[in-house]
């Protein structure tokens, strides 16, 4: 009898994970604000967190980089693995991730500083002296935060002197001199018009070839139109987590169905 050639299975890329969430609990005080949340968060993808206002998706993202450590008031159980390496069991604290881990909030926030300050504090603060060195850092970062041509002839005036959209592109650009592996996103787009918000979620899409994103959004659509995978929040638990597209399309739990068609929330 002829034997059968054997054909070995295509092998699916698998995305690397560079956040392992085991089992997270977090209390502040008495409220249980994070209730056994299990989630891994793929490298160079963008991650949405989703869900109703007060179930926990800030509170999970500021544990991310070690924030919520920083307040007395809570307490944390379980562990998160950043890159295999154990962040709430080893009692490493947020300054040793910042350099990995940038953020970026709600409200655009530069410093009462020029352009050119703001996006070099970091690198400085980690140790680069050089002027040469620091102009290079700038340009390269504003130009990935799509900013550089809006300021390269006004680099030393006063950052808050930039329209609100352009402050937040800054913000990204003050994050990204540090040279992080992951950016955290709070809302970045919910004090912004809608011309500021299309061209941070064009730059997100850019950035994802580089950095792995988390982003935090009230906006379903913006989930949507930019992250692959979507995690639901509810009530500190997270319900599902997956593909965007068949999160919104074909969910698996009925909580998530009734909120991403607007049923609650
Ligand atoms: N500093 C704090 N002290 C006490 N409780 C807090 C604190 N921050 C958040 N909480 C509580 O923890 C829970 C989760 O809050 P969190 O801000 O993470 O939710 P969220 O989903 O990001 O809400 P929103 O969409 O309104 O920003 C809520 O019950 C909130 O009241």
């Amino acid at each position: 009898m002829q034997a059968v050639a054997f054909k070995p299975k295509q092998a699916t890329k698998q995305a690397t994970v560079v956040y392992d969430v085991q089992d997270l609990n977090l209390w502040y005080g008495k409220t249980h604000a994070l209730k056994n949340v299990t989630l891994q968060l793929k490298e160079k993808q963008v991650t949405a967190i989703i869900g109703p206002s007060g179930c926990g998706k800030s509170t999970f993202l500021k544990t991310l980089n070690l924030m919520t450590r920083m307040e007395p008031s809570i307490r944390l159980a379980g562990d998160i693995y950043y890159r295999g390496a154990q962040l709430l069991s080893s009692k490493m604290d947020m300054t040793t991730l910042c350099k990995d881990v940038g953020m970026v909030f709600q409200k655009p926030n530069p410093f009462p500083k020029s352009i050119f300050e703001n996006v070099a504090y970091g690198p400085r603060i980690h140790g680069v002296r050089k002027k040469a060195m620091l102009t290079a850092i700038v340009e390269e970062s504003l130009r990935d935060a799509f900013l550089w041509d809006e300021v390269k002839d006004r680099l030393h005036a006063p950052a808050l002197g930039l329209s609100g959209g352009q402050q937040q592109r800054l913000c990204i650009a003050r994050a990204l001199a540090t040279k992080p592996e992951v950016l955290l996103l709070d809302e970045p787009t919910s004090a912004l018009d809608p011309l500021s918000t299309r061209k941070i979620e064009e730059l997100i899409l850019a950035l994802k070839q580089k950095y792995t994103i988390i982003i935090v959004t009230h906006n379903m659509q913006q989930a949507r139109r930019i992250s692959d995978e979507t995690a639901f929040f509810y009530m500190g638990e997270l319900v599902e987590s997956g593909p965007t597209a068949k999160l919104f399309t074909t969910p698996a739990q009925k909580r998530t169905e009734d909120y991403v068609s607007g049923q609650f929330g």
